[in-house]
């Protein structure tokens, strides 16, 4: 049924240990399901003395015993060690007469064993791990019907080791997607420069806000930034400083702004703001903080001179009779207000006239 493995080589060796550590069995708590298999081999084979035990590099380890008393001994003295080097079932009718173990300490002393049988636990890809094994304190045989059972259940230990490590596998592969599902999400969602979100994010957003506004419970305001004469940035200093400026920008507008404002990179150096619950007055003192910082914030770090870019906004208020486009088209009329009056400023969407803030 599985590739048998020859032990021996030292690479071998090693290559079983790997396989045995990967089960994640070694020092684990007792468990019913190995428990229980222990009990019913003792029952079945009149045995005083039932072992699940795994050969690790220098001791044998009991997943399971019973009337042994121990979880583990040293491996020079284990029958288990020789009876991973063959296949199938390893029985000792009377180890007093058997040279291998004779002189072993478990068989001249405490607790005098005399009689071992054992069936291998194999892994899926052939590797000997340990056995299932029934020992007596006097000279015996196993009737047939108890040697079937024995490997019997022997295979069921290896049955249910296997679906441990697909349960453990599933989980970390489960877990794995769960984290790429996470980066992808974020991926989609944030425009890779600032990490601030992206277009299709923020129009997401912004439908959710006009939902709770039509809803007559929320009212919000909307910001259109855009920095001016940016393209003189990018000629004289290069895109790559273009984009340090646009990082700054970035931080300027997370320290201007509230933690519950949405803060979008709209497109190349336009910014677009989502401020809920925040009239297009309120909104006036975030845009006059952003202004001042651009007045006191140098925007590169190595420039001989420092660098300074001021902003042109449009503001306008979210109401019950907003769309997002009629939203857009609206706060994008007031940027290009902005822009036409000198740029440098804010111009609010008010009731008649429209009013502005100049800056600078
Ligand atoms: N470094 C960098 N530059 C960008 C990026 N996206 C857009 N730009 C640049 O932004 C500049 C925008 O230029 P314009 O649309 O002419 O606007 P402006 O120079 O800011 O002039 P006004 O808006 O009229 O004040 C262009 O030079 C674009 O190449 C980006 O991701 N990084």
């Amino acid at each position: 049924m599985s590739k048998k493995v020859k032990l021996c080589p030292v690479e071998q060796e090693q290559k079983r240990l790997l396989t045995l550590a990967n089960y994640q069995v070694l020092d684990t708590p007792e468990e019913p399901a190995f428990d229980d298999i222990v009990e019913v081999v003792s029952i079945i084979c009149e045995a005083p003395i039932a072992v699940i035990n795994f050969i690790d590099r220098d001791r044998q380890w009991f997943k399971a015993e019973k009337g042994l008393g121990v979880r583990e001994t040293p491996l020079d003295i284990s029958i288990c060690a020789h009876a991973i080097l063959q296949p199938g079932l390893f029985i000792v009718t009377d180890t007093t007469l058997d040279p291998r173990f004779a002189n072993n300490p478990l068989v001249t002393g405490e607790p005098h064993l005399r009689f071992y049988a054992g069936a291998l636990l194999e892994s899926s890809d052939g590797y000997p791990l340990g056995t299932l094994c029934v020992l007596d304190y006097q000279p015996r045989e196993l009737t047939e019907r108890q040697r079937f059972a024995l490997q019997a259940l022997a295979n069921q230990v290896m049955a249910h080791m296997e679906l441990m490590l697909a349960q453990r596998e599933q989980a970390e592969l489960i877990r794995e997607l769960k984290i790429t599902r996470h980066e992808l999400t974020k991926y989609a969602s944030t425009d890779p420069l600032t990490g601030l979100l992206n277009r299709r994010a923020f129009e997401q957003r912004l439908n959710q806000e006009l939902a709770l506004i039509q809803r007559g419970t929320h009212f919000a305001s909307l910001m259109l930034i855009d920095l001016d004469h940016f393209k003189f940035v990018n000629d004289t200093l290069g895109h790559q400083a273009g984009d340090k400026v646009l990082l700054r920008f970035t931080e300027l507008c997370q320290t201007a702004f509230r933690q519950a404002d949405v803060i979008s990179r709209w497109g190349g150096e336009e910014f677009l703001v989502l401020l809920p619950m925040t009239t297009v007055k309120e909104a006036q003192y975030a845009t006059e903080r952003l202004h001042q910082l651009l007045v006191i914030t140098p925007m590169l770090d190595d420039t001989p001179l420092p660098l300074h870019i001021t902003a042109s906004i449009g503001v306008c208020s979210l109401t019950n009779a907003s769309t997002v486009n009629n939203s857009l088209q609206r706060v994008d009329e007031l940027l290009y207000r902005a822009k036409k009056q000198g740029r440098n400023r804010t111009v609010f969407e008010m009731e008649e006239p429209p009013s502005q803030c100049q800056f600078g």
